[in-house]
């Protein structure tokens, strides 16, 4: 067997055309959204990760904010950067680029965005909101991996979902999401702790692999047909991008995103779907 392909990059760009209508219809009533970026240091990831937001913005007519601080920027010049977009009207959304220098208290930074202009629906606030079922921003990569399922009629109702890993931007929200009662799958969450990981994994319609760890799964812990979500990102020696699944997967699953071109631009489109629908809050 071999694996049909979730293609995040196709499916971002459907979304972006979807958005960039949406956009139009805002302007005709005088509103612009604008996604603020506030990028601290010169790491040459970050930067390549913030410069392709912009690009996106530009493909869909969304304004652009960019922030930059150099990597000595206090705690406090940081939080000026952010106090300053909470009140700029013309910043419908943004995010502060993670992770920030060592030394800086980057929870309270977070806690310091104003919860309706956080674009990545990672805001204690919005958190809650998903907890209590209450409408907020979703976070990016989670909903992106919703998104693609969905797009691909992939069926997640009653799924068997194994997200491995806990990490506070996609494996802890990705069950909030995946368990309401709109998506009804019935999850297993897997860490480092977990004592039998490929046990669980085995059992799964669909992995959603966070862990950041090079191959971690592997083919023969892939149940037949399972829809495999590769999100993580490690690097070689070279620089390429090595993901969380082997690729001999692919003989086994039924469904791979591929890494990259799958979740990584999903993440990007639904960054934008979140600024564009806290602009459409405000004009009512
Ligand atoms: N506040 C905050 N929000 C984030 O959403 C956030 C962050 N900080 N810090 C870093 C991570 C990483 N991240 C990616 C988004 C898109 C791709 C992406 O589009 N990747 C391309 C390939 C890019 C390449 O070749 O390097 C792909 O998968 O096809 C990757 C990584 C968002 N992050």
């Amino acid at each position: 067997m071999t694996a049909q392909i979730l293609d995040g990059k196709a499916t971002a760009a459907a979304i972006k055309s979807e958005l960039a209508a949406r956009v139009a219809a805002l302007k005709e009533k005088g509103i612009t959204p604008g996604l603020g970026t506030v990028l601290v240091g010169d790491d040459p990831g970050s930067q390549k990760y913030v410069a392709g937001k912009h690009r996106d913005c530009a493909q869909v007519g969304i304004a652009s904010i960019q922030r930059e601080l150099p990597a000595t920027a206090t705690q406090e010049e940081i939080e000026a950067v952010v106090r300053e977009l909470n009140e700029d009207p013309a910043c419908t959304g943004y995010l502060v680029q993670l992770p920030l220098p060592k030394g800086i208290d980057e929870n309270r930074i977070l806690e310091l965005i104003d919860p309706d202009k956080d674009a990545d629906g990672l805001h204690p606030m919005n958190l809650g909101r998903l907890v209590l079922g209450e409408p907020a921003p979703l976070p990016c990569t989670p909903n992106g991996i919703l998104t693609l399922l969905r797009r691909h009629g992939v069926e997640i109702k009653g799924a068997e979902v194994v997200v491995v890993g806990r990490g506070v931007t996609i494996g802890r929200p990705m069950p909030l999401l995946l368990t309401r009662r709109s998506e009804n799958a019935t999850v297993t969450q897997c860490h480092t702790g977990t004592r039998d990981l490929a046990a669980h994994l085995r059992r799964a319609d669909i992995i959603v692999a966070a862990a950041g760890f090079p191959h971690l799964v592997r083919p023969e812990d892939v149940k037949p047909g399972a829809a495999v979500l590769d999100v993580g990102v490690s690097r070689n020696a070279e620089g390429k991008i090595v993901g969380d699944v082997h690729p001999g997967v692919a003989e086994v699953a039924g469904w791979i995103s591929p890494n990259p071109g799958g979740v990584g631009p999903m993440t990007r489109a639904q960054l934008l779907v979140n600024v564009v629908e806290a602009a459409e809050r405000s004009a009512g």
